[in-house]
This record gives C-alpha cells, structure tokens and sequence, in this order.
C-alpha cells in the first residue's frame, strides 16, 4: 500500500481530524480564546469563575494583568475549549496586557454593573479601546449587566441597556454571577458565542476573509425581544 507522505502534507484532507503515524485517526479540539472587559469591580471575575468552575467564589482581589479560565464544551458532537481571559479592569494592572488581550481573539465580553451607571456610560471608552485594536468586524461581541440579584439598587434601565446594545449590534444578557439560579443565563453567554464561532468557522475561508458582503450576513440578528436571544 502506498504510504502517506510524513510532514504536515499529511494531515490535508482529514478534514480537521489528525492522522498520527501508525495510530488511529483522531480529532483536534478547537480553542476559542474569549475577553472579558469593563470596568473594575463589574464582575467579570466572578462571571468567569461561575462559567468555568460552576460556583461564586467567596472573596475575589482586582485582577491583575489576567487570568486565563477554560471550560471544555459540546457542540454539536464537536468537543470546543473555551479559553477565557479574564482581564483587569484597573488600568494600572492591565496597561502593560492590553496588546495580549485584543491579539488573535475571537469573541468579546463587554460586562457593567447593573447598579453602577459610570460602568455602563465607561463602555463606550471599553469598545473605543477595542476599536482601536483592529478587531475584525467579523469578532463577535456581546453585552453583559451583571449583579441583576441586587434589584432595589439597578441604576441602569434594561431599555437602556437594550438601546446601546442594538446601536453597537450587541446581544444583551443581563444576568448575576451570585445568584446560582441565574447560572444558565451566565453559561448562555459564553455558550452562545461558542455557537456562533463554531458557525462561522465551519464555512469556508472566503465567506470570512475580504468579503466585506458575504461577512455581514454572520453579524448577530435580534429576535423580539432582542434580550437574551441566541442565533443559534
Ligand atoms: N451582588 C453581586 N455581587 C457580585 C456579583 N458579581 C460580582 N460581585 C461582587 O463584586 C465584586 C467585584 O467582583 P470581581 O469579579 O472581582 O470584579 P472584576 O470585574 O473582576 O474586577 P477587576 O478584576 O478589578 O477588574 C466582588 O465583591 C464580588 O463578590 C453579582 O452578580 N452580584
Ligand atoms: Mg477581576
């Protein structure tokens, strides 16, 4: 029998699985690396951690530089690991990260605090910084207002939050870290983007590259409601 070249030629045509020399064929699981932004004290921390580890952590300390979760997820019959850095959000610790955070990412999460308006006015400064990073059109982004369990002390309207959403063609999840009944809502969130990165990358290349037409028909549609909705 002829024998497949050795070297990367052989592993075209296996239509993302690896063939190892002499081994069964096996199938590489997909990284998607996704950042959370905002303001400090949001709780973008704890929303990681309660994606990731499943539980609200008991004390948490300003994040420093970054710190990287990951939470293996299937979809479709397809094993995807979810790579979340969780940024800070104090300038101080997170000015000399900030070119590692927007480098080859794949999806944003931009987080305020339902109770704090300056943590909802900031986000336009959050996805300036963004902008000014070069990140593709085609990177998703999503909305997120967290510490909904706080309701007598919400500072920011969801139909506010609704309208700034729809203006930056952001889904909206609003949501609580603390609260172990929202825990779906919170998954819903990183589970949603990983649906949609798990689309777009299954179509072929020059759907996604230099084809500014066929690239906007990927960009996120509202329902109704337009709050919480997933595409997928
Ligand atoms: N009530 C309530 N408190 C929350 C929630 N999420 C986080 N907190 C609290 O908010 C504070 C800040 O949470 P962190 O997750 O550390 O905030 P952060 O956004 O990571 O802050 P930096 O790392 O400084 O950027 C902590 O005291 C948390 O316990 C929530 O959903 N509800
Ligand atoms: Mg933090």
């Amino acid at each position: 029998l002829p024998r497949a070249p050795a070297g990367p030629r052989s592993l075209l045509g296996t239509a993302g699985g690896v063939v190892p020399r002499g081994g069964a064929p096996y199938v590489q699981t997909r990284i998607f690396k996704i950042i959370v932004i905002g303001d400090s004290n949001v709780g973008k921390t704890c929303l990681t951690f309660r994606f990731c580890g499943g539980t609200f952590p008991d004390k948490t300390e300003a994040t420093i530089g970054v710190d990287f979760r990951e939470k293996t997820v299937e979809i479709e019959g397809e094993r995807i690991k979810v790579q979340v850095w969780d940024t800070a959000g104090q300038e101080r610790f997170r000015k000399s990260m900030v070119e590692h955070y927007y480098r080859n990412v794949h999806a944003v999460v931009f987080v305020y605090d339902v109770t704090k308006m300056t943590s909802f006015t900031n986000l336009k400064t959050w996805i300036e910084e963004c902008n000014g990073h070069a990140v593709p059109p085609l990177v998703p982004r999503v909305l997120v207002g967290n510490k909904c369990d706080l309701k007598d002390l919400i500072q920011v309207p969801s139909s506010m939050a609704l309208k700034f959403a729809d203006a930056h063609n952001m889904l909206l999840f609003e949501t609580s870290a603390k609260d172990p009944k929202e825990s779906q809502n919170v998954d819903a969130i990183f589970m949603c983007l990983a649906c949609r990165l798990k689309a777009q990358r299954s179509l072929p290349c020059r759907d996604l590259e230099g084809w500014p037409g066929q690239a906007r028909r990927l960009e996120p549609t509202h329902n109704a409601s337009g709050k919480n909705s997933c595409p997928c």
